[in-house]
């Protein structure tokens, strides 16, 4: 696993100018490698805001957004179309407004879909829907992610991963339903850590002195289930990308 890179930028509309224009660059090196680029996208404000930055950016278009495979790191289990969910606003950001083959569009299951109100079983068909999309010669059921985004939470929540929960210390599945969330709403799904992992490329986006704690644990090392965020790392580059007050609790090197 990759030792964490941290970039601190001067504040949230830079950041997530910034990740925009990292994240166009990514998709369009990843399609000159393999055709097809696969990204994994979050919700909250620093995710949703970068998409609403590739949508504004100039430079959107040398991405053949027809050729990504859009997945998502985690869902709020609402209805189809409640403008909470993280494929609404996703969609609302950037999806809507390019040319995506809504074949390779892969959003997790609402509350009003073929499983009901069935979290789990909506995790599970997730599950297998990833699994159908790997490739032989890894180990884990997913398929290549080029480049997983995430959020991270006050109380250092990654996805929908929370502390000390059976979720965060998942080690088989690769999908879960998430139950009793602190941070509405209460049931979601997510990705579990080892399916975070098979991830080539993990980048941890978040702005704000509320996220400075988590943040400077998560670097320091601590135990992913105490400050889930501490346990996303990506198999070749695992990266921080911050603003000042986010930053502002890392310890300086002496
Ligand atoms: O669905 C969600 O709520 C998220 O995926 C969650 O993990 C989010 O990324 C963090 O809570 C950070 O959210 P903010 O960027 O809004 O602080």
């Amino acid at each position: 696993m990759s030792a964490a890179d941290v970039v601190v930028h001067d504040g949230s509309e830079v950041l997530a100018a910034a990740a925009a224009a990292r994240l166009i660059t990514r998709l369009v090196d990843a399609q000159a490698a393999h055709g097809v680029a696969s990204v994994v996208l979050t919700g909250g404000r620093t995710g949703i805001g970068v998409l609403e930055q590739v949508r504004a950016s100039a430079a959107r278009d040398a991405v053949n957004w027809s050729k990504v495979e859009f997945y998502w790191g985690d869902e709020r289990f609402l209805p189809d179309g409640d403008p909470e969910r993280n494929e609404t606003q996703a969609r609302e950001a950037l999806l809507d407004h390019v040319d995506v083959d809504p074949e390779r569009v892969h959003p997790m299951a609402p509350s009003d879909g073929k499983f009901g109100d069935d979290a789990d079983a909506a995790a599970a068909h997730y599950a297998e829907v990833l699994a159908t999309m790997a490739q032989h010669a890894t180990n884990i059921a997913v398929p290549r992610f080029d480049v997983l985004l995430l959020g991270v939470g006050e109380e250092g929540h990654t996805a929908s991963l929370f502390p000390d929960t059976p979720y965060v210390r998942e080690a088989e599945r690769t999908v879960v339903g998430v139950h009793d969330c602190p941070k509405p709403p209460p049931t979601r799904i997510s990705l579990t850590l080892p399916a975070i992992r098979a991830a080539s490329e993990v980048w941890l986006m978040t702005t704000g002195a509320a996220k400075a704690e988590p943040v400077a644990a998560a670097l320091g090392g601590a135990d992913p289930v105490d400050i889930p965020a501490a346990g996303a790392r990506g198999r070749d580059r695992t990266l921080w990308l911050l603003d000042r007050s986010a930053a502002g609790a890392i310890p300086t090197p002496a």
